[in-house]
């Protein structure tokens, strides 16, 4: 691509960097540019297991500082800018994203992850044009790229990471360092634009520009990511420029092996946004009338910043939406809790063309009525489909709703119905109690029950329940790390094995101890291993009160987040002390975000009050390192549950 001159073109135009970053600020100054700085407030908290790839989530975390300037600026400053530039660089190695390290510690994590490796330096750009329409309204047509650039760091010695952490330079930067500065010493090579590094790929920006202010193509026919937005109130609908439903993005990639321009096909935007990560609507673009976008139309946002409720004052169709779906939350629950008690979704596998309603109600001996009901509740849920009155499973009951399919989680199903449903009836108790309705609850629900459940039956069903979380989630905690180095690890509280089965799996070199209750060995037998090797053995024993089996990696499961603080520190005490320096714990659980406003899974799970919490996976990384282990890798899979690998110091 030719690159013509592009700084030129904005002058006289109100520019704002949307960015508190010095190095931005320089790089921009420097290119000649004139603009404005107006830090962001959009807090980067972003899910990073919601994005594919990690460029991604650089990407939407600029464009969300710049949309949150762009939107604020006409009220905050009274002036509308003509153009904002949002960008985020990260940092990632071994599949993980870092980014500014939150202590000390955390830098030593992230620069003894880069030692000796080649790594990656994206950078997220976005830049929102706004355009003020007579009505006061603002459309904005968003423009998005990352530039990638390939850094080697050199093997760094104890001394040489701990002298350039405490020269205090890899506070505020993405993977604890700065190449412009001391980092530079590091640093062995550098593949692509050095300046995409330290912060913004200028090269790909003025490229952008070009394409934008020079470009004989029209904006609409325009090939990079370009979306139209205006002011809205909460509901992602995007509304594309482009005929097609597809975005394409001209990602100039600056390593000397890729071709100078590639288009890469992108998913439709629809499927790169989450709804929380960006607000579109229906704006009145040119294409208002492209049947592709047939978008909910929403009132639009009056320069005021208020929503402008529609002319007759009913409430926002999106808003009421909202709250019926939470209202209606639990009756969805209730009803995939029955069909699976009721074993609907069994009944109905291997039946050809399906069944009648009144087969189905024959079959699990049930009323007509109620069952024409629980069916057509079901095939709402998208858990069936129907044609012509006949109930038939569908691909999501087929995987994980039969009794015996690989990923079932039917038994979970049937812990949460007969265990955790009974305790949140008790919630209001709970919440002014502040102490778990368990006993409550289920000493109720078993005085209800016809027959009392033996206490091997009610075991074998936790069991199960325990069973298809590890069977769903083990193979992405299995190989969330590099675990070549482990020999023998013990899965404290492994339960069935099957954790410890998908460890043996993705680690060839690896044996694995389950250290579980007596009564929890004694009925493994009901579990059949999924592979006949003997790498996994089982040990009878309580790990609060027992030696624990020696090994040099221990794996947490959804074990911490169970415990009281007092119980925390007698096992991870007992773990550290039955560790070496070097030896591994690694730790999985569902990990907070940061600001723990999500995800909700994890805060609905503590409603049920029981004695211990749900964390952040910094709160986790400190708990840890309170017993002597050092975070190295953290991985959000993405899948049910996050994981943490820690090094005993
Ligand atoms: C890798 C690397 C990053 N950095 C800096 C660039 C960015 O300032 C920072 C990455 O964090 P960002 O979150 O991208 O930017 P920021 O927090 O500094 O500013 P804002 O969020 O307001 O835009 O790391 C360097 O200065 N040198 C480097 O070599």
């Amino acid at each position: 691509m030719v690159l013509n001159p592009v700084i030129s073109k904005l002058s006289g135009k109100l520019v704002v960097l949307a960015s508190a970053s010095p190095r931005r600020l320089e790089i921009l100054n420097n290119a000649g540019l004139r603009f404005q700085v107006v830090p962001s407030w959009f807090k980067e908290t972003l899910d990073k297991g919601l994005f594919k790839a990690p460029h991604e989530y650089a990407v939407e975390t600029a464009r969300q500082k710049a949309l949150e300037v762009a939107r604020r600026m006409p009220f905050k400053h009274l002036k509308t800018p003509d153009i904002v530039i949002g960008a985020d660089t990260i940092v990632t190695v071994d599949g993980m994203i870092l980014e500014k390290p939150v202590d000390k510690d955390d830098a030593y994590r992230m620069l003894s992850s880069l030692s000796g490796k080649e790594h990656s330096v994206f950078t997220g750009v976005a830049i929102v044009l706004c355009h003020e329409k007579e009505n006061e309204e603002v459309d904005y047509q968003l423009i998005d790229f990352y530039e990638e650039t390939k850094v080697k760091f050199a093997d760094l010695s104890e001394n040489m990471l701990w002298e350039y952490i405490n020269s205090g330079e890899p506070m505020d930067k993405a993977g604890g360092y700065g190449i412009q500065a001391l980092g530079g010493m590091l640093v062995e090579y550098v593949h692509g634009d050095f300046l995409n590094v330290v912060g913004f790929p200028l090269n790909h920006f003025c490229k952008q520009l070009d394409l934008i202010y020079n470009s004989s193509i029209s904006s609409s026919d325009q090939e990079s990511s370009t979306v139209w937005l205006s002011h809205n109130g909460n509901h992602a609908t995007s509304n594309l420029t482009q005929p097609s439903s597809a975005n394409h993005t001209h990602h100039i990639q600056s390593s000397p092996s890729a071709s100078p321009v590639h288009k890469v096909k992108r998913k439709s935007s629809e499927t790169e946004l989450n709804e929380s990560s960006m607000t579109l609507v229906n704006s009145l673009s040119k294409h208002t009338g492209d049947k592709d976008s047939a978008n909910t139309k929403l009132p639009p946002m009056t320069s005021r910043g208020q929503v402008k409720e529609p002319e007759d004052g009913e409430p926002k169709k999106e808003d009421l939406q909202r709250i019926c779906d939470l209202l209606d939350g639990f009756r969805a629950s209730k009803a995939l809790f029955t069909a699976s008690k009721m074993c609907v979704f069994d009944v109905l596998h291997g039946r050809p063309g399906g069944l009648e309603a009144a087969q189905v109600a024959q079959e699990i001996k049930a009323s007509l009525k109620g069952t024409e009901c629980l069916l057509e509740a079901c095939v709402s849920l998208g858990l069936l489909r129907s044609k012509e009155r006949m109930y038939e499973n569908t691909d999501l009951s087929t995987r994980f709703l039969l009794s015996d399919a690989p990923f079932s989680l039917r038994s979970q199903i049937l812990h949460c119905n007969d265990t955790v449903w009974p305790i949140f009836s008790h919630l209001e108790s709970g919440v002014l109690e502040g102490v778990s309705q368990r006993d409550k609850a289920l000493s109720q629900t078993s005085k209800d029950q016809d027959t009392l459940h033996s206490s091997q039956d009610s075991k074998l069903r936790f069991m199960n329940a325990m069973h298809n979380i590890a069977k769903v989630t083990g193979k992405a905690i299995a190989t969330a790390f590099d675990l070549s180095s482990f020999r023998t690890a013990c899965d404290l509280g492994g339960c069935t094995g099957a954790m410890a089965d998908e460890f043996t799996k993705a680690h060839p070199g690896l044996s694995v101890t389950v250290f579980d209750l007596p009564t929890v060995v004694q009925l493994r037998e009901h579990f059949q291993p999924l592979h006949t090797d003997n790498r996994v053995s089982f040990v009878a024993g309580d790990f609060f009160k027992d030696d624990l089996p020696k090994a040099d990696l221990y794996i947490l499961a959804r074990i911490l987040h169970d415990c009281s603080d007092e119980k925390l520190d007698i096992l991870l005490s007992k773990i550290a002390d039955a560790c070496t320096p070097g030896c591994g714990l690694l730790l999985s659980e569902i990990f907070l975000d940061e600001d723990r406003k999500g995800p909700s899974r994890g805060l609905l799970q503590a409603l049920g009050m029981g004695e211990g919490k749900q964390r952040s996976a910094t709160e986790y990384s400190l708990l840890l390192k309170s017993h002597g282990f050092i975070t190295a890798h953290v991985r959000h899979t993405g899948n049910l549950l996050d994981a943490m690998l820690c090094i005993k110091a």
